[in-house]
């Protein structure tokens, strides 16, 4: 009749969940699964004292706890695993969930869930969740960081874990068998893991194309001509690295993808791994996207501040009066005048698609729309960004290339290699998107799901 009643039958569908330690992990975790309508039973040393314990949850010992329950959460330290020895029959087919965490990375020779399925082998053992914080559970602050890893040998405990995971809000992600355990457990204890190759990919093209500038236009002039330029270390030169830079890792996101399509399409089928620094690559894609976003956003500003730099103002000045005294003007250029408003503008509308895509992929936008519009955004969008920006580039380069007068040796060649991975980007994809091989991609895709389906 009322919503009470239907809450009420629908909570009585959910199986029982069991979860061994009532620590801070077991703790919140038997919050979240009680708000989604699981049944929760505590199994613990004192089942007594357990004032801390959330409403709705009943506690047990071990032993009780395991018989009321298919399924187990294991929220105790590795280092106590062995009280687990005398409940051994208890645990006969049963799905036991390790999430335990260690203090350092490879601390143990084989994992904590390895060692889990050989002291408890009647068991099945699923590891997971331990890349979630009891804190994040229980604040409900899972926006940032809902990804778990889950790995098993039995598929089907495996999607009963993964299951209870959708249900609490949390984004689960299969990694294979029990021998990725060890990666699973490692991966909490590294710092900023998603981050570090597209750090380091910046830390070395920013100070390589800096230093390259560098050379070119202040150290070179002044052994040469003894013109000191010394001014262009704060402004000139970082405008011209970081729009280099923000280019070819723009290019650096899309290049995995056109090429994992490029291997479905030698490899006839979808359902082979990619190889692992493809997999890699393509998992730190969104941080390579913000670096570049980063980078452009600084690009736009340093251009905003041309015209108030004082040595722009005293170039166009001396300009002036050298023309005045001449008594001549410029020439009436239209190609320049296209140009400048070419280059600008393909940057401006390049720049207002980079920052859509850069907002779509926050969580909390991501989470808003389906997964088709996702898709089209990052995928569409994603390339004619790339086209636009590498467009605005180019155009502003050849606007110096056409005029040798203005042409300097420094420019060309980070100028240049920025536009070579965008360029493969463009021209691999251009290929995709061709209806002869859009179609043959489509008929791998179609043939795989129904080899699967079978
Ligand atoms: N805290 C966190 O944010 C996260 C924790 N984890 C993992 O979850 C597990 C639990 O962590 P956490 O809750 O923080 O730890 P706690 O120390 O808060 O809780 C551990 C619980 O284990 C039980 N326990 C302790 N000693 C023994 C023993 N000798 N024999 C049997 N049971 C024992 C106790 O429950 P009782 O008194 O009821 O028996 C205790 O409350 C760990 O493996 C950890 O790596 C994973 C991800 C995040
Ligand atoms: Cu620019």
């Amino acid at each position: 009749m009322n919503m009470n009643s239907l809450k009420g039958e629908h909570v009585h569908k959910r199986n029982a969940v069991c979860i061994l330690g009532t620590g801070d992990f077991g703790r919140s975790l038997g919050m979240r699964l009680i708000k989604a309508g699981y049944p929760v039973i505590f199994g613990s040393r004192n089942p007594k004292n357990s004032a801390l314990l959330p409403g709705g949850a009943e506690v047990f010992t071990h032993a009780d706890a395991l018989k009321r329950s298919q399924i187990i959460f294991l929220a105790v330290h590795r280092e106590n695993y062995d009280f687990l020895q005398p409940l051994c029959d208890l645990f006969d087919g049963k799905v036991l969930v390790d999430v335990s965490n260690n203090l350092k990375i490879n601390q143990y020779r084989e994992s904590n869930a390895a060692y889990l399925s050989q002291l408890v082998p009647k068991a099945i053992v699923v590891k997971g969740f331990n890349t979630v914080s009891a804190w994040a559970l229980q604040s409900g602050n899972l926006d940032a960081n809902s990804q778990v890893f889950v790995c098993g040998e039995d598929g089907e405990a495996k999607h009963l874990v993964m299951d209870i995971a959708r249900s609490i809000g949390l984004t689960p992600l299969d990694q294979g068998s029990l021998l990725a355990a060890n990666e699973v457990e490692n991966y909490p204890l590294q710092l900023f893991p998603m981050w570090r190759l597209p750090f380091i990919i910046t830390a070395g093209l920013t100070v390589l194309i800096y230093l390259y500038c560098l050379v070119t236009d202040v150290i070179n002039p002044y052994v040469t001509k003894q013109v000191d330029d010394s001014y262009r270390i704060v402004v000139s030169i970082p405008n011209r690295v970081f729009p280099i830079v923000s280019l070819i890792l723009l290019g650096l996101v899309y290049l995995p993808g056109v090429m994992a399509a490029f291997l479905q399409l030698y490899r006839g089928t979808k359902y082979k791994r990619f190889p692992n620094w493809l997999d890699r690559w393509m998992l730190c894609r969104k941080q390579l996207g913000l670096v570049a976003l980063a980078f452009a956003f600084l690009h736009v500003f340093y251009t905003l501040i041309i015209p108030i730099r004082y040595s722009v103002r005293w170039k166009w000045m001396q300009y002036t009066i050298k023309e005045s005294k001449k008594n001549q003007t410029a020439e009436y250029n239209q190609w320049w005048f296209w140009s400048v408003d070419l280059y600008l503008a393909m940057g401006i509308v390049g720049f207002g698609l980079f920052v859509l895509l850069g907002i779509t992929s926050l969580p909390s936008v991501s989470n808003a729309v389906n997964w088709r519009e996702f898709q089209f955004v990052q995928s569409k969008l994603g390339h004619v960004t790339l086209l636009l920006c590498t467009a605005h580039v180019f155009v502003y380069g050849s606007n110096r290339f056409l005029d040798i007068s203005r042409y300097k040796w420094g420019l060309p060649l980070p100028y240049m290699l920025s536009l070579v991975i965008p360029c493969i980007v463009l021209v691999l994809k251009l290929i995709l998107i061709t209806p002869c091989v859009d179609s043959k991609i489509t008929r791998i895709r179609d043939r795989s799901h129904g080899r699967r389906s079978e």
